[in-house]
């Protein structure tokens, strides 16, 4: 039987690994009840309870089981995030008590680490709502995202206007988070462009199961902002917009998505009137509504520390171009400038410094997004070792350990070259690590020493 590295609490494995035989491994983390630990399952203790990691590729499976390890009692737990496909070997180790890294075994470096959240904000809030034990799964993902920018405000202000300009201005900087919503399409709206537009029932399905960042019933429709949405997004290295009410926007600030915030009022109660009603998109019903709901959010958006900037629309091109600044772009992000392009009409030399400028700048980028996004092979075994804000990945024998162990020591740098010569280590770094459940935690640095 194969059982993954474990760590327990504060205790981390480091220097010469103590022979651990299965039956002492389950006596430790069970207080001698059987945790009948099967082939690649791993086990990790959190205070009283003993989290159960099952590898395994079968999707019906919920893949972590609990023992209360007071009562002898298990729990399998609602579990939320997206896990792990395919999830055989693999290693853990406990951070910080509230949530379990598993690094998956002979795979590549930007689909093997995964978070397993058993104690953080986010499931002490699901626990109370959804009253069973709850555990979530998040993916680490290497490197950082752009912050997002959340718009918000009344219906028929121009959010949509605004975003719109911005996207098409710079299509490669920003990217548009697809929301679900109950609603039904209007005249030009697709499905999966503007909106996913669902049926209740299945995107409440979906709301139980954690698949969404936030949702709020607008208007009376539900809309909600879905993990992948954003996700697909920053995988792609854009700024994600999300265009969402006031009640949304309370629940991302509140969450884990590190975002820059806008609220947009109208001129006068009037002029939004008169935007919603030459829009020609809602019954007069809806649009009374929608009037109504405006007020309240006109309040909410002044709500302190809610939103880092509000913008009165009333003026459009005004308006965007103080979107631009709040952002920190202009046009010269997207084109060569003008000024640039003169000059390279007006003279050969300059030209020629300009193209090799040119060149090295995306030389540069080039560069750096590689290494950012730079792929390992991590090894078919390992075990992991935390040492402050990094894991250790050590694929070597008991001794390669050892004196790797002795590298994090300043005193004994010359058995760290040694070390690193006889065995290449990998190290992830967790320092800059953000986000988490029920999005990815990203921030994380992986390199070979
Ligand atoms: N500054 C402006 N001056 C005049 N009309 C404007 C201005 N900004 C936007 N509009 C118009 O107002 C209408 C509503 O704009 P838009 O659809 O962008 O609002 P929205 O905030 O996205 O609404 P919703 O929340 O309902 O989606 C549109 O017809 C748009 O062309
Ligand atoms: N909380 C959320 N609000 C959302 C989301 N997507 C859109 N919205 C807001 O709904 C109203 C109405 O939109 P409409 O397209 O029907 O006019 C508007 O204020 C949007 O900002 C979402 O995912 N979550």
């Amino acid at each position: 039987m194969l059982v993954a590295f474990l760590a327990v609490e504060d205790f981390v494995l480091m220097g010469k690994a103590p022979a651990f035989f299965v039956d002492d491994v389950q006596r430790s983390f069970s207080n001698g009840f059987d945790l009948k630990l099967k082939d690649f399952d791993s086990a990790v203790a959190v205070g009283n309870k003993t989290y159960v990691i099952c590898g395994t590729d079968d999707p019906t499976s919920s893949g972590v089981r609990i023992l209360n390890k007071l009562t002898g009692e298990w729990v399998i737990p609602t579990v939320l995030g997206t896990k792990p496909e395919s999830f055989k070997g693999h290693s853990c180790v406990l951070l910080n008590k509230d949530r379990i890294l598993i690094m998956k075994h002979n795979s590549k470096s930007n689909e093997s680490v995964w978070f397993l959240e058993v104690d953080t904000q986010f499931i002490r809030d699901q626990k109370k709502k959804l009253g069973t034990e709850v555990v979530s799964w998040s993916k680490g993902v290497i490197g950082n995202a752009k912050r997002p920018l959340v718009i918000s405000g009344p219906s028929g202000v121009g959010k949509g206007t605004l975003i719109n300009m911005l996207m098409k201005e710079f299509p490669s900087m920003f990217g548009f988070s697809v929301s679900h919503t109950t609603r039904a399409p209007r005249q030009k709206e697709q499905n999966g462009v503007h909106y996913h537009f669902s049926e209740r029932n299945v995107m409440e399905e979906d709301i139980r199961n954690g698949k969404f960042l936030e949702h709020a019933a607008v208007h009376g429709n539900l809309y909600g902002t879905s993990i992948e949405a954003v996700d697909v997004v920053a995988d792609a290295g854009k700024t994600c917009i999300l265009d969402i009410d006031v009640q949304g926007a309370r629940s991302m600030r509140a969450s884990s998505l590190e975002a820059t915030f806008v609220f947009v009022c109208p001129p006068s109660f009037e002029e939004l009137e008169k935007r919603l009603r030459a829009r020609g998109t809602e019954t007069e019903e809806q649009i009374e509504k929608r009037l109504r709901n405006a007020k309240a959010e006109l309040e909410q958006g002044r709500s302190p520390g809610l939103f880092d900037h509000v913008l009165v629309n009333n003026d459009l091109d005004a308006c965007y171009e103080q979107l631009k600044n709040i952002l920190g772009i202009s046009e010269s992000m997207n084109t060569v400038p003008t000024s640039r392009m003169c000059i390279i009409k007006k003279n050969q030399v300059t030209r020629l410094i300009i193209y090799r400028l040119c060149k090295f700048e995306s030389f540069l980028r080039v560069t750096l997004s590689y290494t950012a996004s730079k792929v390992f092979d991590l090894p078919v075994d390992f075990s992991l070792s935390k040492v402050n804000e990094k894991i250790l990945i050590n694929h070597g024998a008991a001794e390669q350990k050892y004196l790797y162990t002795s590298y994090i020591d300043p005193l004994y740098k010359y058995h760290a070259s040694k070390a690193c010569f006889e065995n290449q280590f990998m190290v992830l770094d967790l320092s800059s690590m953000k986000g988490g459940s029920p999005g990815r935690t990203r921030g994380l640095e992986m390199y070979v020493l």
